[in-house]
C-alpha cells in the first residue's frame, strides 16, 4: 500500500527482503507501589508493526502537536498498523514512525501480538521517479 501510494511499481526487493519478527506481550496489572508506565514512549525500529491487543485499551498515541491521545478501538481486537524508524528513512521523513507508549491503569491483564517486519537488504524500488 505504501510503496502503491507512492507510484512505485516494482517492490518485489522489498517483500524479498522482509523479515518478521513476532512478538507477545504481557502486561500485568500495576501494583499501588508500581507505575503505570507499561512501556516508555518509543518509535519502533521497524519498517511497519502490526499490533493486536485485547480489551485492555491502554495504547497511546503521540500527535504532532505533543499531546498523548488513548486509541479507544472498537472492537479492540482491530488491527492497528503503524510506521517504524526504517519507513521514515526509506520515506525520506514524509512517513513518520509513530510514537506510542502503554500506559496501565485498571485491573486486568493487558496481552498484544506484534508483528514488526524488518528490511534485512537494501531496498530498490522501481519506476516512482518517472511520474
Ligand atoms: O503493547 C503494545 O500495544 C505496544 C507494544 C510495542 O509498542 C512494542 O512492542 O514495541
Ligand atoms: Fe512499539
Amino acid at each position: 500500500m505504501v510503496f502503491y501510494s507512492y507510484g512505485a511499481d516494482k517492490y518485489e526487493s522489498h517483500n524479498e527482503s522482509t523479515n518478521y519478527l513476532l512478538r507477545l506481550l504481557k502486561y500485568g496489572e500495576p501494583t499501588e507501589t508500581e507505575t503505570e508506565v507499561g512501556l516508555p514512549p518509543h518509535e519502533d525500529m521497524s519498517f511497519i508493526t502490526i499490533l493486536c491487543q485485547n480489551h485492555v485499551n491502554v495504547l497511546e498515541i503521540k500527535t504532532k502537536d505533543g499531546d498523548w491521545i488513548g486509541l479507544e478501538l472498537t472492537p479492540p481486537s482491530s488491527f492497528i498498523v503503524m510506521a517504524g524508524d526504517a519507513l521514515t528513512v526509506w520515506s525520506n521523513d514524509r512517513v513518520r514512525a509513530c510514537t506510542h507508549r502503554v500506559m496501565m491503569s485498571g485491573k486486568a491483564t493487558r496481552y498484544t501480538v506484534g508483528l514488526f517486519s524488518f528490511s534485512s537488504k537494501i531496498l530498490h524500488v522501481g519506476n516512482f521517479w518517472n511520474r
